[in-house]
């Protein structure tokens, strides 16, 4: 069992005029309104000059390269509308965000990990107005939820490309990027209007399997799920002066992450105490199902804006990260035999037979 790892993130203020005008007090994993006390509410709290480089270092990094060895991931983020969670996740020229680290990552370590052989598939998608797109393939909308043994919870009919190399990974990111509903509101001039999930899938196995007499763990097949999300952010609608389309996305938006809040507050609940969790009342909570109490590495990074106008919005995303802070996962590495070894343990295990039977006749 091992703890969510929630962070904190404070954006710089908007307007320089107010940028010495600070509400809230960063100090090392506390952050508080006026006095410099308060309980720790999550792992990390990054002030105003933190950069996307030092988030991955000590928040997603870990997360990633236990991806590569086979346990599943996910890093999101969360918080109201034009806080900094677009940023955080996708970057800016000069320092690239979680993404785009993460994807670099995961190559360079395929590479230097020698004794296995990997197959990656990465897809794209968007959950607009509750209907999830593919962004890959835009023909593909309006896809279903299933839930298999083997496959565990997956969109059918997403589109899946086999990679190579990080380049070619980022490449399709930014052609999936352009899908995307992005709309322009009171808050954000490029204010995301979906939540988006770009998954990468890691399979690998041994390369040394060629030993016919035994079977070992370099016959296994490890299947890694690694969830990076965007989420689309909280809003008032009188503070966004959303209206038409806009209402309707951000009415959407609020429902689905209100029952993601749900979920949380059920989970951070003991085990006692808690009883149904309501994955099913949203898409967003049910693909994210195993990411939240389930089998996987996850880490929240909760952005907050600093100005004054938003305190109320800011407490909600700091009571959110205290909640998840503590949820506890159970992550284990994902590996199954392979048919010619399972074939190859059961031949060793009739042959097993056969001595005891031929032993006891004796
Ligand atoms: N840490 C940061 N440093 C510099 N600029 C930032 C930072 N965080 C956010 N910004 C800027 O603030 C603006 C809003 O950020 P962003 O679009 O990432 O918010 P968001 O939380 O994704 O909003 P929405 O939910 O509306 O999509 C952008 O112009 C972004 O470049």
């Amino acid at each position: 069992m091992e703890k969510i790892c929630v962070a904190v993130r404070v954006r710089p203020p908007v307007a320089p005029e107010t940028s010495n005008v600070t509400y809230w007090k960063p100090e090392d994993n506390r952050i508080s309104l006026h006095k410099p006390l308060g309980t720790p509410i999550s792992d990390h709290v990054f002030d105003q000059t933190c950069t996307n480089a030092s988030v991955y270092e000590l928040l997603t990094r870990e997360i990633i390269h236990a991806a590569v060895e086979g346990f599943n991931g996910t890093a999101f983020a969360y918080g109201q509308t034009s806080s900094g969670k677009t940023f955080t996740m996708n970057g800016s020229e000069t320092d690239p965000g979680i993404i785009h680290r993460a994807v670099k990552d995961i190559f360079e370590k395929i590479q230097m990990t020698t004794d296995r052989e990997f197959l990656i598939r990465v897809s794209y998608m968007e959950i607009y107005n509750e209907e999830i797109n593919d962004l890959f393939a835009v023909e593909n909308q309006k896809l279903q939820i299933h839930e298999s043994l083997e496959r565990g919870i997956y969109v059918s009919g997403l589109r899946e490309e086999i990679v190579n190399s990080a380049e070619q990974v980022l490449k399709l990111f930014e052609s999936g990027e352009v899908n995307r509903h992005f709309g322009e509101t009171n808050m954000n001039v490029r204010s995301s209007r979906s939540h988006t999930i770009f998954r990468m899938v890691i399979e690998s196995k041994g390369k040394d399997t060629h030993s016919s007499s035994e079977y070992s763990s370099a016959d296994a097949v490890r299947v890694s799920v690694l969830n990076l999300v965007d989420l689309a952010g909280s809003e008032r609608i009188a503070k966004t002066g959303a209206g038409g389309v806009r209402l309707k996305e951000g009415k959407y938006i609020n429902k689905s992450l209100m029952v993601l809040g749900n979920v949380i507050n059920k989970l951070s609940e003991g085990a006692r105490q808690r009883g149904h969790i309501p994955y099913r009342d949203s898409k967003l909570t049910r693909i994210l199902q195993p990411a939240l109490g389930g089998n996987a590495k996850t880490s929240i990074i909760c952005t907050i804006a600093p100005e004054e106008v938003h305190i109320e919005e800011t407490k909600g995303t700091l009571q959110f990260a205290s909640r998840a802070k503590r949820i506890t996962n159970c992550a284990q590495v994902n590996e199954i035999l392979t048919d010619a070894a399972l074939l190859k343990r059961q031949k060793l295990e009739i042959e097993e037979l056969r001595n005891k039977l031929q032993g006891s006749r004796a």
